[in-house]
């Protein structure tokens, strides 16, 4: 985590998404690594523990991400453009086009890619929630439907990060925390296939 924090202050550009991802896992992912041991895995669980921790780790990186996307404004007015250089370039934009900020189709096209990179992370994550312990589930299902609402978020505001701060309505959360609740409790045994455990 240390190392993520030195490297948000050496670089302010990421070339690809592997540079991006590590700066991720550093700032993030470990931080979903942490909370495993913290929050302990359901003695009823038969995924392993590689799988728990997978998911843990791909939550951090789809929060991280989910953070990066909302706030591409706020961060080109530092100067700091953390998405990847060469997807920038493959969608026909520059740093210049993010200080701008102007949402043009080709932004619209690499938010949408950005954002379904987002998700997929998220579903990854989605895993290995029913794998952790009673306690921890429903904070867990919470905190992961509201963040990846930001995404939907970001849609809503047609792809307007620049000017905008994509956020999650009162209502929306207050909807969220029911079905986070649902969510926690289907416990692992109650799985009709174990869907983990597997490479
Ligand atoms: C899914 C399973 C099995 C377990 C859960 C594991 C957990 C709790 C993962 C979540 C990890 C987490 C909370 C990561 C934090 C990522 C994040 C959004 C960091 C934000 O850091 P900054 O970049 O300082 O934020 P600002 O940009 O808002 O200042």
């Amino acid at each position: 985590m240390i190392e993520g924090m030195r490297m948000d202050l050496k670089k302010s550009r990421y070339m690809n998404f592997d540079e991006l991802y590590l700066y991720c896992y550093f700032v993030a992912g470990t931080v979903g690594l942490m909370s495993v041991p913290v929050m302990g895995i359901s003695p009823e669980s038969k995924a392993t523990i590689e799988s728990v921790y997978n998911a843990a780790l791909a939550l951090g990186i789809a929060n991280q991400l989910t953070n990066i996307l909302r706030d591409v404004g706020e961060d080109a007015r530092r100067g700091r453009i953390y998405l990847p250089q060469d997807e920038l370039a493959q969608a026909g934009l520059s740093d210049q086009d993010v200080f701008d900020g102007k949402v043009t189709d080709k932004w619209r096209n690499f938010m949408k890619s950005q954002i379904k990179r987002a998700k997929m992370f998220f579903g990854k994550a989605e895993k290995g929630v029913t794998e952790l312990n009673q306690a921890s589930r429903w904070p867990v299902w919470a905190a992961l439907l509201l963040y990846r609402q930001i995404l939907d978020e970001i849609e809503a505001n047609d792809y307007d990060n620049f000017t905008k701060r994509a956020y999650v309505s009162k209502t929306k959360k207050l909807v969220a925390l029911p079905i986070a609740f649902g969510r926690s409790l289907v416990s692992p045994s109650s799985r009709k296939l174990p869907i983990l455990g597997k490479a």
